[in-house]
């Protein structure tokens, strides 16, 4: 299962031309402020349409614009971890991972939430509120959601910036264990290109 992805991307005034090709396991997408890597995981969900080109993941095509194909969001079925990870703040933490459950489609549902909260060693928090998590604890949320959503795929933005060193030591082991566990492909977006050369199978520059 591999990224590949081609495409031109226009916001506002700007384009980007991205190239992502056939990378399996980890791929880190990083470069300077406003070069369009969140830009990128949008397209790849489903959120932001290319101007042209192509995304496919694993085989599957997700948007080809020569062949006038562009699936929705839910049939692209992207675990997407946001920057700002977008925890509903009403719900517990437990529902804030039903959420991602309730979401799956039935028949491709492998995980529960009690596998999830163990491996993500998050069950004592299940009551709690979002504002009362710290910032590692609240990612380790995000990620749970995206995980019991039964993705394809997985998009992180940013997921090691919020965090202190050792937190990011962390976060940087359960993606690899993510990746190893679940045979998942993840995309995601680092500013803290030293340490995700150590966990990315392949770093692309934007
Ligand atoms: N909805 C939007 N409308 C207009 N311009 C946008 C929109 N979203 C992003 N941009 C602009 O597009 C460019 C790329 O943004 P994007 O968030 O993809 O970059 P990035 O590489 O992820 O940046 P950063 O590292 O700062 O998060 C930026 O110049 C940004 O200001």
């Amino acid at each position: 299962m591999s990224f590949e992805i081609d495409v031109v991307l226009a916001r506002g005034e700007r384009e980007f031309a991205v190239r992502v090709a056939g990378a399996a396991g980890i791929t880190a997408l990083v470069g300077p402020s406003g070069q369009g890597k969140t830009s990128t995981l949008d397209a790849v969900a489903g959120l932001l349409r290319p101007v042209s080109g192509r995304i496919a993941v694993g085989g599957t095509v997700l948007f080809d614009a020569g062949q006038g194909i562009d699936l929705p969001p839910h049939a692209r079925a992207a675990g997407y971890v946001f920057q700002d990870l977008r925890l509903f703040p009403h719900l517990t933490v437990r529902d804030n991972l039903l959420f991602g459950w309730r979401h799956a489609a039935p028949d491709r549902r492998v995980l529960g939430l009690d596998e999830v909260a163990g491996f993500l060693d998050i069950a004592p928090l299940l009551g709690r509120r979002p504002h009362t998590l710290s910032g590692g604890e609240a990612q380790r949320v995000a990620i749970g959601r995206a995980l019991l959503s039964a993705p394809r795929f997985l998009l992180m933005d940013e997921p090691l910036t919020a965090l202190d060193p050792a937190r990011r030591e962390g976060v940087m082991a359960l993606i690899g264990r993510i990746r190893d566990a679940f045979a998942l492909p993840v995309l995601l977006v680092s500013h803290q290109q030293d340490e995700v050369a150590r966990l990315a199978d392949r770093i692309v520059a934007l």
